[in-house]
């Protein structure tokens, strides 16, 4: 059982946030409203989540040593990483400190959690390996050579990807010879690590693909309802719940989620992304924490996925979640470089059942999501359609 005190108190609950993007910051509103003193740190200042916080701090988070001071000097009650940049291994051996310690204190969901989903070959190799679950082919490489092998064994189309990276970056999708050298390259550049191993795998022919939000809890497991999306550039664009699906295929896609998460263990929200045809489901990867796609419910359900996490690593109860029906989030990416100037907010939100958040980034440079519209429907399109047009009638300036 868990006491909540007064923040800024000797008694205060301390949740300390690694990442401090737009996911971050509603996490750090839905644990204010529980009076839970919140930290919230990055790699740069300013962040979505730093404005929101108790307190900030700037800090290169792949560097385990600045992990640590970091965690000594404000002696959080949690610790919940945000992004996947983060030294995960400096998190591994704090978690058996503490244990060893007798502390209470954790990280959330846990610290192997955060180790294994932060390389694509930890979370793959367990999913498909150890726990059997369905997965597109796959090789890890580390040389040119090897890479054109493996290319060669899969086949086209495949998709590569730097093992250390999100939203897309470093990815490529290879559709012919000619496409197979630039891929290495990018791959090579857009990885969060710089250049290292890869991972080649075979082509997903999926019909359409979801993210199933599974909440671990003092309770056990709850299932949102799936999250349809569409992704550009292996970044999400737009997303939308619920994702109509056949009894059969939802019932896979609980149980695959079951497995991975039974696995990872721990108490909070985890997004599992999957892919579907008919009534087959392949597993594609994991956050272990809020996703973008789950954005939406921010509109969709009475607990968003912020306010679940909130919920489920506090220890405290989710009896239910309530679905509000057809529901669609847009994301709204500026590109140039420059601090975000938001025009359109007016006519943005003309229409009934609309909403947005301005994230409060800082700067852009290159391409940046740095809004996301959101509506309710009578069904997913026009929903999809009311997000989209909230999204067009915004204009951003970058200053
Ligand atoms: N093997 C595959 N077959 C078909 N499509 C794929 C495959 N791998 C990735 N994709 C497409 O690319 C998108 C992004 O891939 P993935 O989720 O692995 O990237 P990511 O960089 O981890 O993105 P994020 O951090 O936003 O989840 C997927 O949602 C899917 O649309
Ligand atoms: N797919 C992962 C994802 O959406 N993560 C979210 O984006 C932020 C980074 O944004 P930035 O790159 O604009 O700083 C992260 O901090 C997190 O909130
Ligand atoms: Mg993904």
């Amino acid at each position: 059982m868990v006491t909540l005190g007064t923040p800024l108190s000797p008694h205060a609950f301390r949740v300390l946030l690694l990442g401090s993007g737009e996911l971050g910051k509603e996490v750090a509103i839905e644990l204010q409203r529980y009076g839970v003193e919140v930290i919230a740190a990055d790699r740069y200042a300013d962040a979505p989540a730093m404005q929101v916080a108790h307190r900030s701090h700037v800090l290169d988070m792949l560097d385990g040593g600045a992990v640590r001071a970091l965690i000594a000097l404000e002696r959080p009650n949690l610790i919940v990483p945000e992004i996947e940049a983060i030294h995960t291994q400096t998190l591994v051996e704090l978690e058996r400190e503490f244990h060893a310690r007798g502390s209470d204190v954790r990280v959330i969901p846990t610290a192997r959690a955060a180790r294994l989903t932060m390389d694509r070959e930890g979370i793959r190799r367990l999913a498909a390996e150890t726990l059997g679950l369905p997965t597109s082919k796959y090789r890890f490489v580390d040389t040119l050579e090897d890479y054109r092998a493996a290319v060669a064994e899969i086949g086209v189309p495949c998709v590569v990807k730097p093992v250390m990276s999100s939203s897309g970056k470093g990815q490529s999708l290879v559709r012919n010879e000619g496409d197979v050298d630039p891929a290495w390259d990018y791959a090579q550049t857009g990885g969060r690590a710089g250049a290292g191993r890869v991972i080649v795998e075979g082509f997903v022919d999926f019909e359409y693909e979801i993210t199933l939000l599974t909440v671990r809890h003092v309770g056990g497991t709850t299932f949102c309802a799936p999250i349809g999306h569409l992704q550009r550039d292996g970044d999400y664009r737009e997303s939308w719940q619920p994702q109509p699906m056949s009894a059969r295929a939802l019932e896979r896609a609980q149980e695959i989620s079951r497995a991975i998460t039974d696995d990872l263990g721990g108490w909070g929200v985890f997004g599992v992304e999957l892919f579907v045809k008919g009534d087959e489901v392949w597993f594609s990867e994991v956050s272990p924490r809020p996703h973008d796609t789950g954005l939406v419910t921010l509109i969709s359900q009475d607990l968003s996925e912020f306010a679940l996490h909130a919920r489920a690593i506090l220890g405290l109860p989710v009896p239910a979640i309530r679905q509000y029906g057809p529901s669609a989030s847009c994301a709204v990416l500026a590109h140039g470089h420059g601090v975000p100037a938001f025009e359109g907010v007016d006519a943005a939100l003309m229409q009934a059942d609309t909403q947005l958040r301005l994230f409060g980034k800082p700067r852009v440079e290159g391409h940046r999501r740095v809004a996301v519209t959101l509506a309710l429907g009578d069904g997913i399109e026009q929903a999809r359609e009311r997000a989209r047009d909230a999204a067009a009638a915004l204009k951003i300036e970058l200053r």
